[in-house]
């Protein structure tokens, strides 16, 4: 399917949002897991830097911002050769970094190598207004209700303050009106150094033409951070089923619709495993988001069934959570404006993993019931030999 088909009824035809398709954008992340598995010179030297008590002790790479996402860097350095885990930091990221980017295939790491030096370019040049966003204090960002159920991480701490509207749509308050606002500044002054500098920046995906992507100047750390400690343990729950336990890495970037904005968004599915998409403000009418549905590849232009059919209103602070193959799209925003923080959160596992199991998703509405209607289907033949009417005797 590409990116670009959109002709026909907006909900009957669906298209992927992909990254902008003239550069790496998350493409750049998207090929960083499968190097995990390419590098094989790491692999084979499995043996650990131990401590007095057997344990290995990785590096930290939170703090940094490095070409390919920080978890990436956490999870290999395990692999790395005995005398790289002696090394320094700095050594291991360059010697993780070298291989993995001499594994992309040759356009993959020349994309690579293009968008970390365009990331380079905007971050060396923009100064940030709110310092304070760049790492995540948990208590500034998120309401108490939230923290206190990521803090019992429990599926009953999460249903105390999690709603489930329509199957696999989940809705919860989020964020602090005072984060949003900061947000929304930061935002505004990213553009104003825009406008200011003529610097031609890349848009979230093919769909939007306004918008940034938070990732490109700076926040991506931050956003790892809100993947890894806030998101995954509750898609841990409630999406195991698509490599919610096992999400890797991140596409991060805000959409804004309204006068000289983008108006809506096609009917669609995202490059990710798993979205959130949190209201951050302001004042608006309209762009309701709504859901048709989860479809597999293969069933992606299928009908909608009647009991898929939701509407979602968006309120700021408020996040959603849905899996990227949850076929959704947004309406017109018709008055005011309105910015949206989405997270497409990925995990390399998951993708690996349906490589080699492409027949039947359990998660896809049209594999369910096809199964369903299948495992019908050898009921009553098995209930027809087994029960074959007697012939009567004359
Ligand atoms: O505008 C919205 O709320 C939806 C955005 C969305 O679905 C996307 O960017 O993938
Ligand atoms: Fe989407």
């Amino acid at each position: 399917m590409s990116s670009e088909q959109r002709e026909g009824s907006q909900e009957t035809t669906t298209t992927t949002v992909e990254g902008n398709g003239t550069i790496a954008g998350q493409n750049s992340h998207s090929a960083a897991p499968t190097t995990l598995r390419a590098t094989s010179t790491m692999v084979s030297c499995q043996r650990l830097r131990l401590n007095p008590n057997n344990e290995h002790r990785p590096d930290s790479y939170e703090d940094l911002q490095l070409d390919f996402p920080n978890s990436v860097y956490s999870s290999l350095e395990k692999y790395l050769p005995p005398n790289m885990l002696v090394s320094n930091r700095d050594e291991k990221i360059k010697f993780m970094t070298d291989i993995m980017l001499r594994h992309l295939p040759h356009g993959e790491r020349s994309r690579a190598q293009r968008h970390s030096d365009y990331r380079l370019k905007i971050t060396t040049n923009y100064q940030p207004l709110h310092k304070e966003l760049y790492t995540l204090v948990p208590t500034v960002c998120f309401v108490p209700a939230f923290l206190k159920a990521i803090n019992e991480n429990t599926e009953e701490s999460f249903r105390n303050i999690i709603s489930e509207p329509s199957p696999g749509v989940f809705v919860f308050d989020m964020l602090q009106p005072s984060f949003c606002e900061m947000m929304l500044a930061e935002i505004d002054n990213f553009e104003r150094w825009v406008g200011e500098t003529k610097f031609r920046i890349m848009r979230p995906n093919t769909m939007n033409k306004y918008g940034a992507v938070l990732d490109d100047f700076g926040l991506d750390t931050m956003l790892d951070k809100l993947m890894e400690g806030f998101i995954r343990p509750i898609s841990k729950v409630f999406f195991s089923d698509v490599g919610g336990a096992t999400l890797d890495s991140h596409h991060g970037f805000v959409v804004e619709y309204g006068k000289d904005r983008d108006v809506d968004l096609g009917f669609h599915v995202d490059d990710s495993e798993v979205t959130l998409n949190v209201c951050l403000g302001n004042q608006f009418v309209g762009g309701e988001l709504f859901f048709r549905g989860t479809r597999c590849e293969k069933h992606v232009n299928t009908a909608t069934k009647a009991d898929e059919t939701y509407d979602y209103c968006h309120i700021p602070g408020q996040a959603v959570l849905h899996r990227g193959r949850h076929r959704h799209g947004a309406r017109a925003t018709t008055c005011g404006h309105r910015v949206n923080m989405l997270l497409w959160c990925r995990s390399s596992v998951f993708r690996e993993l349906k490589t080699h199991h492409k027949d039947f998703s359990s998660w896809c509405g049209e594999c369910f019931c096809e199964k369903r209607d299948e495992k019908v289907r050898s009921i009553d033949a098995l209930r027809k030999k087994l029960f074959k009417p007697r012939q009567t005797q004359a």
